[in-house]
């Protein structure tokens, strides 16, 4: 059949849409190419405004960032000098015209773009090292009922891994971590076992902190810069009752305290310890292995104390450490042995008593408490248990037995009992010591479980590979686990004492009252074949 050609309308119509088509297409790459010329000559003539507009924000973000980093006892004076240079430019001739200038040009400056951007997104190295880490996850955030497993061989850990960030030296310094709702997260154990993993995988030698978000399902692993070691003992700015532990991160402490460091002074965030009628901890335990700095944290405490307090001091090590404080002003006794600290502690136990009574009488009579109840009594044990051996050995009364009173009594009578222990001791404290002491401090290498045993928490940081002396951690009551560094404040009178430090600590030693040489010399000697009288001090209280 011969095939019939088509209408003549429609081959001619096609060949007219097709022309109208490509005068279409012309027309819309002609207006492209307009709007193109025109948004650049716009973005040209706008160049400058959009750069000051961009440094005027950044300058902005600066100015917020510096206000939010100022300390609050700061932002007074910080406010005054901003409000000074702003009338100073108000009243100068031509004043706010340069500011406003001079302003411009710093957004200017400020806004200019800064070369090529970095690369989004990890390099080749970082995202092995993240795949690796994935992968290390998968056995324990993976299970086989899972029909849309998170965690998977081979699979996204873009996904798991929302936020990241690297150190200089390309290892991973902060880690945002999802995991499934069903880990066991809840668990000590199971949480255990994936920060243990996250520290062997991300690099030793470094500590991690872990925030568990179990409401979110999200871990965030933190790298901590270590605390610093370089603070020596000072006068800290605190209020009376208060005690500086040491130092820890700022992360979970709202205060900071300025102390001075050579000729600097600087802000740190410091642990501190309230004692006193209103103390929810009024009594601390010190535990630690030989050499961790325990009793530099008593001597620590005991300067703190003695500007406001007198202090008893019972040594079980009999190395006289405490030989700087003999016969300074507000020091009751200086004990090291076991008759000796027998008698201090008696007479510590009546003391409290004394305390109490006359107090609940002032109360009763409806007066305020008497004069001579006010001054706290500071009672600070190293190592005790030493004299419990030994007390057991001679038949003789366990000097902890006497602390019962204090460390029951002792916050309205306004008696604080500090005892500091080594881990070999720690089955031999007394039960009264082990309850009372709701302030706890470990110091030096400690376990998981010793850890927990004391401080009745796991801290939420991994140890530290070499811990230096002083380094530990605190918990006072129920509250978080700090990180903790002790102010150096070594005994003066050791040969490896530094100078500065040495001279640090003789300047806050209050004044000699009691001339060494009235001192009896086998005060500081271990053995001690005659009971100690009771320290004069303790005398003249007893009899008031
Ligand atoms: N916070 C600190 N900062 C700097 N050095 C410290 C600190 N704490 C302790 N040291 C140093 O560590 C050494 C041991 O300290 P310290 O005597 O206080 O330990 P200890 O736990 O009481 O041990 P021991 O009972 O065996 O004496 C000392 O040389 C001391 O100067």
């Amino acid at each position: 059949m011969a095939r019939r050609p088509l209408p003549r309308i429609l081959s001619t119509g096609s060949a007219q849409i097709a022309r109208s088509r490509e005068l279409a297409r012309t027309q819309l790459a002609r207006s492209r190419e307009l709007a193109r010329t025109a948004s650049d000559s716009a973005s040209d003539v706008l160049h400058p405004l959009i750069t000051i507009t961009r440094g005027l924000r950044r300058l902005a973000s600066a100015g917020r960032r510096k206000w939010a980093d100022t300390p609050k006892d700061r932002r007074g004076s910080l406010l005054f000098m901003v409000a000074s240079v702003i009338l100073v430019v108000a009243l100068v001739p031509y004043g706010p015209l340069l500011a406003v200038i001079t302003l411009m040009a710093a957004a200017a400056w400020q806004g200019r773009d800064r070369g090529p951007s970095a690369p989004e997104g990890p390099d080749a190295s970082q995202t092995e090292r993240l795949r690796s880490l994935y992968e290390a996850l998968v056995p324990y955030f993976s299970a086989a009922e899972d029909p849309a497993p998170l965690y998977a061989h081979g699979g996204e850990w873009e996904k798991a891994f929302p936020e990241y960030e690297f150190d200089g030296t390309g290892r991973v310094s902060s880690l945002l971590i999802r995991y499934p709702a069903y880990f066991t997260d809840g668990e000590a154990q199971s949480r255990a076992r994936i920060e243990h993993l996250l520290t062997a995988k991300s690099g030793r030698g470094r500590e991690y902190h872990f925030l568990w978000d179990e409401e979110g399902n999200e871990l965030t692993v933190t790298v901590l810069a270590p605390l610093p070691t370089d603070i020596a003992a000072q006068r800290f700015v605190t209020a009376p009752g208060e005690t500086v532990l040491g130092f820890t991160d700022d992360s979970q402490v709202q205060r900071t305290l300025p102390v001075i460091h050579g000729e600097e002074q600087r802000d740190v965030p410091p642990v501190v310890w309230r004692t006193g009628i209103r103390s929810t901890e009024p009594h601390l335990l010190v535990m630690g292995q030989p050499g961790s700095g325990t009793s530099t944290l008593l001597r620590s405490i005991a300067l703190q104390a003695l500007q406001y307090g007198d202090v008893v001091i019972v040594e079980g090590g009999g190395t006289g450490e405490y030989a700087c404080l003999i016969g300074r002003d507000g020091v009751l006794a200086v004990e090291c042995g076991p008759a000796g600290a027998l008698a201090s502690l008696e007479w510590a136990a009546t003391e409290t008593e004394r305390r109490l009574i006359a107090v609940n009488r002032a109360r009763q009579a409806g007066n305020p408490p008497p004069d001579d109840t006010k001054r706290p009594l500071w009672l600070l044990l190293d190592r005790p248990t030493a004299f419990s051996h030994l007390a057991a050995a001679d038949h003789r009364k366990d000097p902890q037995a006497l602390l019962q009173v204090p460390l029951r009594h002792g916050r309205a009578a306004g008696v604080t009992v500090v005892v500091a222990e080594q881990w070999d001791g720690l089955d031999a404290l007394s039960d009264a010591v082990r309850q009372h002491t709701r302030a706890r401090v470990v110091l030096g290498p400690a376990t998981a479980e010793q850890l927990a045993a004391v401080l009745g928490a796991p801290p939420h940081t991994t140890p530290v590979a070499d811990v230096p002396p002083g380094r530990g951690y605190a918990r006072l009551g129920t509250g978080p686990v700090h990180r903790l560094q002790v102010p150096a404040t070594p005994d003066p009178y050791d040969d490896a004492t530094s100078d500065a430090h040495r001279q640090a600590v003789l300047e806050l030693l209050p004044e000699r009252t009691t001339p060494m040489e009235a001192e009896p010399p086998a005060r500081l000697e271990k053995a001690e074949p005659e009971p100690e009288p009771v320290p004069a001090k303790a005398v003249v209280a007893e009899t008031t």
